[in-house]
């Protein structure tokens, strides 16, 4: 039949359509075969569709002008970064700290206790963090959980003026309690005011059933002073025998207000007078925290009775 009044006719520029794809026995899709270099033949052989793999070019934009090729008066322009995704060897820097299992992903203020009060019964592995009126004991918890204002912190000293507790969890789900107590070493405070916050402490180092690292913070530029050596005594020789034993884990602060090799010599004699390792701390650029946060859950997770509490645990002083 030919010319059918409104009937198109083909017209030799227009695409003629494609033969329809059909598929496999297996369900894939088919196409017709490619001919490179030679004429296809009569009839095409349906074969399945190779997965696309095309080799990824760079292009290099940093390719100096041959000399002369320039117009001498095109002011030079500022260069612009390359377009286009990059390379798969550089995962953007968010989605690397967003999978990582020991990232804080839960911080939050539990309780506190002064003198003549007590902290509620203990749950799970607490980490503990002393050191003298404004070392930065508060501000390294806030580093090392990542939040800016968890926990209060001030210029003056004497800013912590009971135990605080905040209770974390790790995107692997791990649960900490982290424990910031008063400074120590700060003069202005009464006589009377200075033993009943030492009564407090010494009770909790004492006696806390689950504690189980006790960082001390030493302001790197003053080094271990008599205060911080006694302390360190005190764990090591008061801690009920019949509590888990406690890591002690001494950290150098502020180490970004001096220099590197300086720094450096003053956590080597810090070291070699105490026999541990010390690691250099800065709340202001974020060393050590890395370091210090995988040591601490090392030292909480690393035996099974760390996140449990004992069966024969007595009841907490107050
Ligand atoms: N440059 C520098 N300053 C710091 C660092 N850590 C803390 N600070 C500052 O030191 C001051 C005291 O910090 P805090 O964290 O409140 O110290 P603290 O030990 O909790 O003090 P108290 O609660 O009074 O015992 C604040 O002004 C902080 O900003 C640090 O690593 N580098
Ligand atoms: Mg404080």
């Amino acid at each position: 039949m030919r010319g059918l009044p409104g009937a198109r006719r083909h017209h030799p520029f227009r695409a003629r359509r494609r033969p329809q794809p059909s598929r496999d026995p297996a369900g894939r899709q088919l196409r017709p075969a490619v001919h490179l270099g030679r004429p296809a033949r009569h009839g095409h052989l349906l074969v399945p569709l190779p997965p696309l793999a095309l080799p990824v070019r760079r292009v290099q934009t940093d390719v100096q002008p041959r000399i002369g090729s320039v117009n001498e008066k095109t002011k030079p322009t500022k260069k612009k970064p390359a377009a286009g995704p990059k390379p798969a060897s550089a995962p953007p820097e968010g989605k690397k700290k967003a999978l990582d299992p020991k990232q804080i992903v839960h911080a939050q203020f539990l309780a506190a206790a002064a003198p003549g009060s007590s902290l509620p019964a203990p749950t799970m592995a607490e980490i503990a963090f002393a050191g003298r009126s404004n070392v930065g004991k508060s501000s390294l918890i806030n580093t090392l959980v990542e939040r800016k204002g968890l926990v209060r912190t001030g210029a003056t000293p004497g800013v912590t003026r009971q135990i605080n507790l905040f209770e974390a969890r790790a995107r692997d789900g791990a649960m900490f309690h982290l424990i910031d107590l008063p400074g120590y070493g700060y003069a202005k405070r009464s006589k009377a005011e200075r033993t009943a916050w030492g009564d407090l402490i010494e009770g909790y180092l004492k006696g806390r059933i689950t504690l189980a690292a006790l960082v001390i913070l030493v302001d790197v530029r003053r080094g271990l002073e008599e205060d911080d050596l006694e302390l360190i005594q005190f764990v090591e020789e008061a801690r009920d025998v019949q509590r888990r034993p406690v890591e002690i884990v001494i950290v150098a602060t502020k180490v970004d207000k001096i220099g590197r090799s300086a720094s450096r010599s003053a956590t080597a004699a810090m070291a070699k007078s105490t026999g541990r390792k010390v690691i250099n701390f800065s709340s202001v650029t974020g060393e050590g925290r890395a370091e210090l946060w995988a040591l601490l859950r090392k030292v909480t997770l690393g035996t099974p009775e760390a996140t449990s509490i004992p069966k024969n645990a007595e009841p907490e002083p107050s």
